[in-house]
């Protein structure tokens, strides 16, 4: 099958996009007209309740040459490492820290690589996330992919990924993240041979820009950042598979067609990417370290003010002018569970041990920071300069339910067995006499 070439992109987050392949697609004031220009058909696309509150509500409307129901029935599809059992094994409350996953030994596509890593809540619940690692090293061939368990969120570590999606083409490469829509069918090629990342499941209420407060009306990830394809289809058919993850479970079904042959659309229910390099970093410019909710790109909230189903939040290249401060990320317990991943270069806060594409996990009230070197570093820096943190982007997703880790990534080989050792060496210094 010819790989769809980039469409090019509309910017803006959460807009009523309209865009067309084809001249003359888009219906005229109406969504559902009795013939569809070019013989297509109409298919709305929900990804809120029909009455959510207008501010929130999403959908879709795409113009397709079959509807999206012609395929053959789902079988179940057997897939032992990517999956939502989040309760094989207890929750633990040691702060966990994995090496990066290898490249795969065998030939597996993006869905073949999928590695589930730790979770909490499930696809029935509407609530929690899932937190999958993937290694590639052959493009999706004759198969598709959608997600009914929630939207994506995928972050690239090493290779460009091309998602090839019914609403268009998404290029994306390390230190960019994607989000895929709930429902939205999508193939991914590998323009570099071989890929490696983390995705973020959300099962929860739609990822979204976070208030700004006191901030203001800029800052942060600013809206127009945020890219989305402009339409794209293939009009091919032979002897494909499109793969369902459903209630945690993969079914696969034969379908004679590429399902991605939307031919126009129009809506708000749409796959995006940002480039986490766009980011206006806030910080300290007098003095302390802010809570790091001032570096959230995009936060999915839970049923409570304040308090996120998920938040990704990054930490990109800044400078550190905080004076008479302890500038690296302090020690803390947090109520909120820390899962972290790193794209690139080294995180301020671990001199070694956190490798690109690696992860860590600091759960609910479990005691973590900066390891002993960071400690006694920061501590005796010289703070009449400012210091500039370069060439790195770590992340978090930060959840405000424990994160519980699949019995595979607390048996994987990459699970680093001496994490805790890196605050053993931090010193004893208390002296009553000391100023
Ligand atoms: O390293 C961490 O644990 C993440 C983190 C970073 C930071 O700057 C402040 C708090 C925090 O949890
Ligand atoms: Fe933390």
């Amino acid at each position: 099958m010819s790989a769809m070439q980039s469409s090019g992109y509309q910017s803006g987050f959460g807009n009523e996009f309209a865009t067309e392949a084809l001249p003359g697609t888009l219906p005229e004031g109406q969504n559902s007209p009795q013939r569809v220009a070019h013989g297509l058909y109409a298919e709305q696309l929900s990804g809120t309740a029909f009455t959510a509150p207008r501010h929130a509500n999403r959908r879709s409307w795409l113009y397709r040459i079959r509807p999206a129901a012609v395929h053959e029935p789902f079988e179940p599809l057997a897939h032992e490492r990517f999956h939502n059992r989040f309760d094989e094994a207890p929750a633990t409350p040691n702060q966990l820290r994995w090496d990066p996953l290898p490249m795969p030994a065998q030939s597996a596509d993006f869905i073949d690589g999928l590695v589930t890593l730790a979770g909490n809540g499930g696809p029935a619940e509407q609530a929690g996330i899932g937190i999958h690692l993937y290694a590639a090293n052959r493009p999706m061939q004759g198969r598709f992919f959608y997600d009914a368990d929630g939207e994506l969120l995928i972050v690239p570590q090493q290779g460009r990924l091309r998602i090839a999606t019914e609403l268009g083409v998404l290029d994306v490469e390390p230190q960019e993240i994607a989000v895929i829509p709930r429902g939205v069918r999508f193939r991914v090629d590998l323009p570099d041979g071989e890929a490696r990342g983390y995705v973020c499941e959300n099962f929860g209420a739609l990822l979204r820009l976070p208030e700004l407060g006191p901030i203001g009306s800029n800052c942060l990830a600013n809206p127009r950042d945020f890219l989305t394809p402009c339409a794209a289809y293939e009009d091919v058919e032979g002897d494909f598979r499109l793969v369902a993850k459903f209630q945690g479970a993969l079914w696969q079904a034969k379908i004679g067609h590429s399902p991605l042959d939307v031919v126009g659309w129009h809506g708000n229910y749409v796959p995006y990417k940002y480039d986490l390099r766009r980011f206006n970093t806030i910080g300290s410019i007098s003095y302390d370290h802010p809570d790091p909710s001032i570096f959230t790109v995009l936060t999915s909230p839970s049923d409570t003010p304040g308090t996120a189903n998920v938040d990704l939040a990054i930490f990109p290249p800044r400078w550190l002018v905080a004076q008479h401060t302890f500038r690296p990320p302090w020690f803390h317990r947090n109520v909120a569970s820390e899962f972290m991943g790193l794209v690139t270069g080294v995180y301020d806060a671990k001199a070694e041990g956190f490798a690109p594409g690696g992860a860590s996990l600091h759960n609910c009230m479990s005691g973590h920071g900066p390891d002993a070197a960071t400690f006694e570093k920061a501590s005796n820096a010289d703070l009449s300069k400012p210091d500039v943190i370069g060439g790195t982007m770590a992340f978090m997703f930060e959840t405000r339910r424990v994160i519980r880790p699949t019995r595979q990534a607390l048996e994987s080989p990459q699970l680093q067995k001496k994490y805790y050792a890196c605050w053993q060496g931090i010193a004893r210094h208390f002296d009553p006499e000391r100023k």
